[in-house]
Formats: C-alpha cells, sequence, structure tokens
C-alpha cells in the first residue's frame, strides 16, 4: 500500500472535574469526552524519512519540525516496531489549533493507524492505545472517539453508551490557549482561594442525560473546571458564552482548555440559527455546527 488516508474527529469535554495537583505535573480527571464532526485527515505516503506538511484553514499555525505531534506519534510507532520506517504525513486541518479541541491529539491517532496501515505492522488496537497514552492525555480518545469517560489524566478510557445525537455550535476565538497555562492558571486561582480540592467525582445527572440522549438535561449538567481559568485568561469569552445562551443555547461552556466555546442546540435546525446568531451579531467570528457522539480514528 503506498498511500493511507485516516479521519479522526475534535472533542469536547460534556464534564472536566479537576482534582488536586499531582507530583509529575498532572491532574487527575474525571474527563467526560465526546467526538464531535469536525475532522482532520492525516494520509500517510510511502518515503524514506519521517516528515509532515500541513493544509487546510489553519495550517499556518502548525509546526511542521519535530514538534508535530503526527511526527512525534510516527516515530513511537516505529520505536516500537523496532525498525527506521517513513512516512510522508499529509494534514489536512479542519480542527482549531490550541482551541481545546485535540486537534494536535487527533493528527497523532491519525497517524498512528496510518502507519501501523502504511507499514503493514498490524498492531492491535490496545498497542495503539499505550503509544497514544505516551505522546498526550487526550490521545487515547482521538484514537476511541464516541463518548468516553478519562480517569487518571485522561489516559484511562471506558466507553459510555449515549441514547441519540447531540447538536452543538462551535465559536472560534481568535489565537489559541496554551493547555499547560490554563492548568496553571487554575492551580494559581485554587491556591489564591485556598479552598480544599475535592477529589473529581463522576456526575450522575450528566450520565443519564447522556444515556438517555436527553440534550435539555445534557445541557443544564455540562460542566468545566477549567473554564474559570480560561476566562481568567481570557475575559472576552464571558459575553460569547452569554450570547450564546441569549440564543436559547441548551447549554453554554469552553471546551476543554479553551479558547473555543460550546453550545449545545435542541436540534440541528437551532445548531444552525444559533451560529447564525452567533456570527451576525458579532458574538463570534466563525461558529461551526457539528453534531456527535461520532467514530475516533478511522480509515477511509
Ligand atoms: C484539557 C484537556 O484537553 C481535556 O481533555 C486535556 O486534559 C489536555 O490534554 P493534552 O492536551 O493531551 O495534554 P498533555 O499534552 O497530556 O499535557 C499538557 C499539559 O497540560 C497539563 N495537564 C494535562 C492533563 C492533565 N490531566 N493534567 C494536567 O495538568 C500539564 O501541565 C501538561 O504538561
Ligand atoms: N498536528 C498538530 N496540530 C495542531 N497543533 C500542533 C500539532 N502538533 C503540534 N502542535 C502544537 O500544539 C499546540 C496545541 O495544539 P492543539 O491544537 O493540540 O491544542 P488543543 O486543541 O488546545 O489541545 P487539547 O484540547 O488536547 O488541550 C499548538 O499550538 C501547536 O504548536
Amino acid at each position: 500500500m503506498s498511500s493511507v488516508t485516516v479521519r479522526v474527529p475534535a472533542k469536547v469535554n460534556v464534564q472536566l472535574s479537576v482534582g488536586p495537583l499531582r507530583e509529575d505535573g498532572f491532574h487527575d480527571l474525571v474527563n467526560v469526552f465526546h467526538a464531535v464532526s469536525i475532522f482532520d485527515e492525516v494520509t500517510a505516503k510511502e518515503s524514506e524519512a519521517i516528515t509532515v506538511s500541513v493544509s487546510g484553514k489553519w495550517s499556518n499555525q502548525v509546526p511542521v519540525d519535530d514538534g508535530n505531534l503526527a511526527i512525534k506519534a510516527a516515530r513511537a510507532l516505529a520505536k516500537h516496531a523496532g525498525r527506521g520506517y517513513g512516512a510522508d504525513l499529509l494534514i489536512q486541518k479542519d480542527i482549531p489549533v490550541a482551541g481545546g479541541m485535540a486537534g494536535g491529539s487527533a493528527d497523532a491517532a491519525g497517524a498512528l493507524v496510518a502507519c501501523n496501515e502504511l507499514w503493514g505492522l498490524g498492531l492491535p488496537f490496545e498497542d495503539l492505545m499505550e503509544i497514544a497514552a505516551d505522546l498526550g492525555s487526550d490521545v487515547p480518545f482521538s484514537l476511541l472517539g464516541g463518548t468516553a469517560v478519562g480517569t487518571g489524566r485522561g489516559e484511562q478510557l471506558s466507553e459510555l453508551p449515549t441514547g441519540g445525537v447531540f447538536h452543538w455550535v462551535f465559536a472560534l476565538a481568535d489565537g489559541g490557549l496554551s493547555t499547560a497555562s490554563v492548568y496553571a492558571e487554575c492551580d494559581r486561582l485554587r491556591e489564591a482561594s485556598a479552598a480544599e480540592v475535592p477529589w473529581p467525582q463522576l456526575d450522575d445527572s450528566l450520565m443519564e442525560a447522556l444515556g438517555t440522549g436527553d440534550a435539555y438535561a445534557l445541557g443544564a449538567h455540562l460542566s468545566n473546571d477549567l473554564q474559570e481559568a480560561a476566562l481568567s485568561l481570557r475575559p472576552e469569552l464571558g459575553p460569547t458564552l452569554e450570547a450564546g445562551r441569549q440564543h436559547g443555547a441548551l447549554g453554554a461552556i469552553v471546551s476543554g482548555s479553551g479558547p473555543t466555546c460550546a453550545f449545545l442546540a435542541i436540534d440541528a435546525l437551532h445548531a444552525r440559527d444559533l451560529a447564525r446568531g452567533l456570527t451576525t451579531t458579532g458574538a463570534a467570528h466563525t461558529a461551526v455546527p457539528a453534531h456527535g457522539p461520532v467514530a475516533g480514528a478511522t480509515l477511509l
């Protein structure tokens, strides 16, 4: 096979509960991931060396050197296989960069699946999941997709069946937020308040809403412990969230570490109207309707 293409989704966190800071610099989480229909595509072509190039909306914001997570993923896979394989990786980028939607993680997951196929390794999914966890906390979920609860630093996943399709609108912001700085801001705010940080717990009402496909209940139970930190670093996100609520969103939340804002809609038609409302009033320069859950990294 000389060329393989894999499609990988973005994510939103419908619950993100952040526990105390661990000694390794990470936080224990209860992280309910939900994969949504904004996709990157990663194509791997036969080559001597491992290289990457990026096309699409956000290509100028993505590194094409060794810092690219897709390159790191391909290298980690080649190392696991014990051979000096090569691949030209082409990323078609649609997921916002540094937007809290796991775009880099998606490309890493895409590169793992594509290179496993291109190089004929035939590694089982469990092996790819282990390599993924070493690459980043969100990478295993980008492989898995659907809806899942992540514990540990987010890499230990249990799949969650959902009772229906949920319709979302994502309001994209200018410029990204670094995930590490948002966690650091969360720690700083917690230190300043001196309140004890509780151990994260799964929200039973949220589980029920996901299981029954009840968008109204899901909207009422969305939660993100990183939201206050993201708003502290980007106060202008507050009015964006409020504008979504004014346009009838069932729930409005910062996606992961932000700055993308996620709005839950009643149905596909409402999502389209909500997106139009957010852009025509200037509350967001770009608002993208999407639905979830969708599959994780998939060979095309
Ligand atoms: C905010 C989320 O996107 C929610 O899904 C993730 O928790 C972040 O996952 P990610 O981007 O894959 O993050 P990683 O590459 O693993 O870690 C980047 C940095 O985020 C912070 N980090 C990440 C995950 C975690 N459970 N605790 C943390 O404190 C650490 O400072 C870490 O150095
Ligand atoms: N393939 C890639 N796509 C996007 N960014 C990448 C990639 N590889 C490395 N990066 C770097 O990683 C940084 C974070 O990008 P990413 O889009 O993954 O953030 P994010 O969506 O906020 O992540 P998360 O939601 O997992 O916290 C970017 O600013 C960029 O410098």
